[in-house]
C-alpha cells in the first residue's frame, strides 16, 4: 500500500523504477502539501443523526473511538444554521487534532473555524475553493473517473489535497451518485497523484477490499450516523482498518492526539501494511 499519509517532509522520493504515471511531484519544492488522515472518514446527515444535537453527539462519541477526519454536510440548514452547528463542532473536535472540513459551503469554513471544505464535480471549481481557503487549509474534490482525476491535475496538483470517490456501493444517503463498484474505485486510486477515500455505502466489510487496491481510508455517513451505539460503529470501521492496513488503530480524539491534519507516526510507516501495492509504492 502506499505511504499516502506522509508528512510532504516525510514523503519518499520517486523510486527510479517508477512508471511516469505513479512518480508526480514528489520532489522537493514540487508543492506544498497538506497531510490529512482519511483512514475513517466521518460525513455528517442531520437527519440520520436526529437533528442538529444529533450530529454534535454523534462527533463527540465517534471522535474518541477513532474518527480520523470529520465533514458537516447538510444540504437543508440555512447558512445561519450551519454556522451555528458548525461552530458546535468545532468546540468539540478542539484539541483532538480531528479536523472539521465543509461540504459545498466553502464560504462558511473561515466563519466557522473549520480546518477546509470538500467539493464535487457540480461544486464549486477547485481552483476557486483554494484561492478562498488559502494555501494552509484542507481541500477535497469528489471523482468517480479517471477523466476526473485527469482534469483536476490539469489545474494544479497542488490544489487539491485528498479525492472522495463514490458510490462506492448504491446509498440510500445519496441515491443519485449510483454505484461505481471497486473496479472503477481502483481505476482512480490508480490514476490519483492524491490520497484518496471511498465513499457510499462503506461498511467494514469493505476495508480489507479497499485497503488492497491502495485507498487510503473509507469515507462513511450511514455506517455510523443514526447507529444506535455510535461508539461501537465506529470502533468497528476502525479495527476493520487496522486489521486491513496493519497499522495500529490510533485514537485520536484526545488532547494528545495529533496535531490538526497530520496522520499519526504509525501511519508514516510503509514497512506496516501487509498490504504493500508495488506500483502505489512511490507515492
Ligand atoms: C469524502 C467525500 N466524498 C464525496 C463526497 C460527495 O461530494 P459531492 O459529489 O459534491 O456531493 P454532496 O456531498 O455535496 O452531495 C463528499 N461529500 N465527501
Ligand atoms: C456524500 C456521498 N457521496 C457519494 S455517496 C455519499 C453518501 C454516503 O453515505 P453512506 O455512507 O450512508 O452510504
Ligand atoms: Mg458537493
Amino acid at each position: 500500500m502506499r505511504p499516502a499519509m506522509l508528512r510532504s517532509e516525510d514523503r519518499p522520493m520517486p523510486r527510479s523504477d517508477a512508471q511516469p504515471d505513479a512518480q508526480f511531484d514528489r520532489q522537493p519544492g514540487a508543492g506544498r502539501r497538506r497531510s490529512v488522515d482519511l483512514s475513517v472518514y466521518l460525513v455528517t446527515d442531520t437527519e440520520q443523526c436526529g437533528g442538529v444535537d444529533g450530529v454534535v453527539r454523534t462527533v463527540r462519541e465517534a471522535v474518541p473511538a477513532g474518527v480520523t477526519l470529520v465533514q458537516l454536510r447538510d444540504h437543508h440548514l440555512s447558512d445561519d444554521d450551519f454556522v451555528a452547528l458548525g461552530r458546535r463542532l468545532v468546540d468539540v473536535l478542539d484539541g483532538t487534532g480531528v479536523p472539521l472540513l465543509i461540504d459545498d459551503r466553502v464560504h462558511l469554513v473561515g466563519p466557522i473555524g473549520a480546518q477546509g471544505a470538500h467539493v464535487g464535480q457540480d461544486d464549486m471549481p477547485i481552483d476557486r475553493a483554494r484561492a478562498m481557503l488559502g494555501p494552509d487549509a484542507i481541500l477535497g474534490l469528489s471523482t468517480q473517473t479517471p477523466g476526473h482525476v485527469a482534469a483536476a491535475r490539469a489545474m494544479g496538483e497542488q490544489l487539491v489535497d485528498y479525492l472522495g470517490v463514490g458510490a462506492l456501493h448504491s446509498t440510500g444517503t445519496k441515491p443519485e451518485a449510483g454505484d461505481l463498484g471497486m473496479a472503477t474505485v481502483a481505476s482512480v486510486v490508480e490514476v490519483s497523484p492524491w490520497p484518496v477515500c471511498a465513499i457510499g455505502g462503506v461498511k467494514a466489510d469493505d476495508a480489507a477490499p479497499l485497503a488492497a487496491i491502495g485507498c487510503d481510508g473509507m469515507s462513511v455517513v450511514s455506517a455510523i450516523c443514526g447507529q444506535p451505539d455510535i461508539a461501537a460503529a465506529t470502533r468497528r470501521l476502525v479495527d476493520a482498518w487496522s486489521r486491513a492496513t496493519g497499522v495500529p488503530a490510533t485514537h485520536t480524539g484526545h488532547a494528545e492526539g495529533n496535531p490538526v491534519g497530520q496522520a499519526s507516526p504509525a501511519r508514516q510507516d510503509p514497512s506496516a501494511s501487509p498490504n504493500p501495492s508495488p506500483d502505489k509504492a512511490a507515492r
